[in-house]
């Protein structure tokens, strides 16, 4: 029985377990095997003819792309918001290939791609549904565009889609660090409370992958799920903005009531309405900060920042000083900061300072010793220390003359 049917088998016999305490164990089991069999499907789409993905070069300072059934908007948005023009139709799947467009905006260029619509299994191969969620897997930014008009349930169907596959939407990676031993079975170890996981049912986990001894350290109150992701390890955890398209075609009301969502959008390409909000909320969640240099004596260079993003702890002047030059790191000094993270202006810092979106840095070096200065440095050096063995010596015959007197 090939993998397709045997994914379909467990999740059939998933949707038949009554949820509880009993079965509790026995449907963590089944989502180890689900998943097992998931990355095994994947393996051949990386391996497949190359040919098969949307090759599409990366370009500018961050990558997004639009996922969505066909006919919601995604090639409309995209002629819309950038100069690029991407066919446009009624009928489903107008879009074949990937189409890539850039926004400029904030002094950036951001690529976004329009990608053909998907269907339900997608994930599972269904249309070119695989390529098109691997170019998710590799964006920056995933613009779910979705119908207004359509429930919910398009939203959850494309989660799904995108789950199937390790994408993980809106999501912390949890802090879970997996140690595989030698011997001494399966031990969970916890700096917190857990209340949805215990030893037993991460030891069946484990034996599921042929995993008898290993040290699990969890440093929050982590599902079974986040157990499974640890193992299999190759996990995407994307930003996602819910882009509801056709806005003009519902009421206010209902309207008003899928704006308020988190992380959703409400616009409309033929009215062109709210194109502002949703750059403004691609940039926030892009995380992208402007950082301007200036010479010593000379005004900020305003027209070309450097593009930097926002990692798990912010952005420092290290990772400025390193786009700058990677030579640059080790004749640093030190470095003068303006703008929202300089406690005064200018304040005086080092390469750990985090910055915030449009400071201005100038950056010191370390004063050059050339060889000729060295020499001279150590021939001071030396001649203070022939000073200093000078007169300990005076000293000391001083000394002898005072005693024989
Ligand atoms: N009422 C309304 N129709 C829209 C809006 N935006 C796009 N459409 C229409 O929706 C249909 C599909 O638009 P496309 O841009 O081709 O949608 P798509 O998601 O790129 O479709 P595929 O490429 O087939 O996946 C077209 O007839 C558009 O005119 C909108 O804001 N309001
Ligand atoms: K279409
Ligand atoms: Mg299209």
């Amino acid at each position: 029985m090939g993998v397709l049917e045997k994914i379909k088998e467990i999740e059939e016999e998933m949707a038949r377990t009554q949820k509880n305490k009993a079965t509790e164990y026995h449907l963590g089991l089944l989502k180890a095997k689900l998943a097992k069999y998931r990355t095994q499907l994947l393996e051949p789409a990386s391996k497949g003819p190359k040919g098969e993905g949307f090759e599409v070069q990366k370009f500018g300072n961050a990558r997004v792309c639009m996922i969505g059934f066909p006919s919601v908007g995604k090639s409309t948005l995209l002629s819309s918001i950038t100069e690029t023009e991407s066919l446009a139709a009624a009928y489903e799947f107008t879009t074949l290939t990937c189409i890539p467009g850039v926004i400029n905006y904030n002094d950036t260029k951001i690529q976004l791609l329009d990608l053909p619509g998907i269907i339900e299994g997608a994930a599972d191969g269904r249309g070119r549904g695989r390529q098109v969620i691997a170019v998710a897997k590799a964006s920056d930014l995933v613009l779910m565009v979705l119908d207004a008009q359509k429930s919910e349930e398009h939203k959850a169907k494309l989660t799904y889609e995108l789950e199937k596959v390790g994408i993980r939407l809106n999501q912390e990676r949890p802090d879970i660090t997996v140690t595989i031993n030698k011997t001494g079975g399966v031990k969970l170890i916890s700096t917190c409370q857990l209340t949805r996981i215990d030893e037993k049912q991460v030891k069946n986990i484990f034996s599921e992958y042929k995993i008898h001894n290993a040290t699990i350290l969890c440093r929050q109150d982590v599902t079974i799920d986040d157990i499974i992701d640890s193992i299999e390890g190759n996990r995407k955890y994307v930003r996602c903005l819910y882009v509801y398209n056709k806005i003009d075609t519902i009421s206010i009301e209902e309207v008003d009531m899928i704006a308020r969502q988190p992380n959703n959008v409400v616009i409309s390409c033929h009215q062109k309405l709210n194109f502002d909000y949703l750059l403004e909320k691609i940039w926030e969640n892009l995380g992208l900060v402007r950082i301007y240099t200036k010479r010593k004596g000379q005004p900020p260079d305003l027209g070309d920042p450097l593009i930097l993003t926002h990692g798990r702890n912010g952005c420092t002047i290290k990772s400025a000083v390193e786009q700058i030059h990677r030579d640059l790191i080790k004749d640093f000094a030190h470095a003068t900061v303006w703008g929202k993270s300089a406690k005064f202006m200018p304040q005086k810092v080092g390469l750990n300072h985090i910055l915030c979106d449009e400071d201005v840095i100038q950056i010191y070096k370390k004063a050059k010793t050339s060889t000729k200065a060295k020499e001279s440095n150590k021939l001071v050096s030396i001649t203070e220390k022939k000073d200093v063995k000078k007169e300990a010596k005076d000293m000391k015959d001083q000394k002898a003359k005072d005693k024989k007197k």
